[in-house]
């Protein structure tokens, strides 16, 4: 529906777009990304006619542009520009009432009973209406822009072109825009191309994407171009990572700053032990893998801290005994892996070691009351119980996410060894157990080094990982055991 083809355009002697091909389909919403420069206004400009090509095609709807007059143009495109200054003494319903100009009649453009709903219904949508008395220069920019977006939408057009529309907004009008256009777009079948900075806002709501670099569009196509790292790292000259929206299936993109690399002492930690708690807190923040009851998943953490309770403990609500744990005793919670276990907190094992100059630090509370085999028929008690064998390590090597989600199956491997060896069994079923019903992991890594993808058992890392889990937890299920003999 527009269609450009082999498009020359810009500036007097000034050439900026050059030979730039590209179709855009009716219904959708179209981003135009590029670095400040590629000329993404100025490609604007010439697909609604305010700059004349200086070679090439465009054509709207099966037509070329030069055959639309003014009027037509008007009707089928509107422009919520940067350039937009209306610094008059207008009041905002007037401003929105100029978008009617091309649907008015006559010589005198009599304003009818549908231009009114028109301009209400759109000042109501952009949330405008309640200053539509006001005059527009007494507005703030957040609110001049969506008074400028409720002109172009009285007007009721087939495309919407709109140039960097967020800006001056807040996220709040950020996103009630972009859905309002995102519902304009379904319900009217309206095209909207938009120029976008953010590539995040435009990964979330764009259909189709454009991406300019100097005059000329590098890739037209699906969201899946914002997770070329390499193709946008190029464009933007910056260090760029792409990664998942955690909620939707839509890529994110985010930049990476030069850092300095401060040196200090890798794997450093104090360490600080009470009845209540563990706390092992690291000078600088470790990317973390865990199930942690605080911070699962994966994230950066600072403190590592393991929770003592009672066998009888009611876990209703385990975290939030954590977090009010945690601030009891000045811990930041937003930093925090929290784990609960009912084992007596002095039999914990720590075990430091060094394999071929890499240094895990290994720390395990280990009771076995809740041992289950994992492949045994009969179901498991369901009740809520307290994690029994929490094991965390710590790595200091860069790993890549793969490489933690493998280092959590060495932890397990790993585990399980030191039951079999110990003839640990399941008390329902008696055979062989593979873990407890609740058990805990943790591995953490500093990102020093080159990023390394595997730490299974045929790794470096991952033996260190068997050797050292396997080392504390045989000790911590013994001294477990000693205890319980004593009693
Ligand atoms: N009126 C003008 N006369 C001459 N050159 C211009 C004019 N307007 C823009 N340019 C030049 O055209 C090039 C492209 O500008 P354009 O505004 O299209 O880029 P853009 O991608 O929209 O940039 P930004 O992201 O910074 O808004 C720039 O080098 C700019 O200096």
């Amino acid at each position: 529906m527009i269609e450009i083809k082999n498009l020359f355009g810009g500036y007097q002697k000034t050439l900026i777009i050059k030979d730039l091909t590209l179709t855009i389909e009716k219904g959708n919403f179209y981003a135009l990304i590029g670095p400040n420069g590629s000329g993404k206004t100025t490609l604007i400009k010439l697909i609604t006619g305010v700059l004349p090509n200086q070679g090439g095609t465009i054509t709207l709807f099966d037509k070329p542009l030069h055959s639309y007059s003014t009027i037509d143009r008007a009707k089928n495109m509107a422009v919520l520009s940067q350039e937009a200054k209306v610094e008059f003494d207008f009041r905002v319903e007037e401003i929105v009432m100029l978008g009617r100009y091309p649907h008015q009649k006559g010589f005198l453009k009599h304003i009818s009973y549908q231009d009114r709903r028109v301009v209400d219904n759109v000042m109501k949508q952009t949330d405008v209406f309640r200053f539509r008395k006001k005059p527009f220069k007494w507005l703030s920019g957040g609110e001049k822009q969506r008074v400028l977006l409720a002109k172009a939408l009285a007007q009721e057009p087939k495309i919407l072109f709109l140039d960097e529309p967020t800006n001056h907004l807040d996220i709040k009008h950020t996103v009630m825009m972009l859905q309002q256009l995102k519902e304009y777009q379904k319900m009217y079948q309206l095209t909207i191309v938009a120029i976008l900075h953010d590539l995040n806002t435009a990964a979330l709501f764009a259909d189709k994407i454009g991406l300019l670099q100097k005059g000329k569009l590098v890739e037209s196509g699906e969201l899946s171009l914002l997770q070329n790292e390499n193709q946008l790292s190029n464009v933007y000259e910056v260090a760029l990572k792409t990664y998942e929206h955690p909620i939707i299936p839509k890529p994110q993109i985010t930049v990476i700053p030069n850092q300095v690399d401060e040196d200090h002492a890798r794997l450093e930690y104090d360490l600080n032990q009470t009845d209540h708690y563990i706390h092992l807190q690291f000078s600088h923040p470790l990317r973390t893998i865990s199930n942690g009851v605080l911070g699962e998943g994966i994230q950066w953490s600072t403190n590592f801290c393991n929770f003592h309770v009672q066998n009888n403990y009611n876990c209703s609500n385990p975290r939030i005994d954590i977090i009010s744990w945690l601030k009891q005793a000045n811990i930041c919670e937003h930093s925090t892996i929290g784990m609960m276990t009912a084992v007596n907190l002095k039999d914990v094992s720590i075990v430091e070691k060094e394999y071929e100059g890499i240094k895990i630090l290994t720390v395990i509370t280990a009771g076995v009351g809740n041992a289950v085999d994992i492949t045994a028929k009969k179901s498991v008690d369901t009740g809520i119980q307290i994690g029994t064998v929490n094991i965390m390590v710590f790595i200091d090597a860069h790993l890549t996410d793969g490489a933690l989600v493998n280092a959590v199956q060495s932890v397990t491997e790993a585990k399980t060894k030191a039951f079999v060896d110990l003839h640990i069994k399941d008390p329902v079923t008696q055979t062989i157990a593979t873990g407890t019903s609740t058990d805990c992991t943790l591995v953490a890594s500093t990102q020093k080094g080159e990023p390394t993808p595997y730490t299974g058992s045929g790794t470096v890392i991952g033996k260190g990982i068997g050797l050292s889990v396997y080392q504390a937890l045989v000790d911590a299920i013994g001294k477990y055991e000693s205890r319980r003999a004593l009693l």
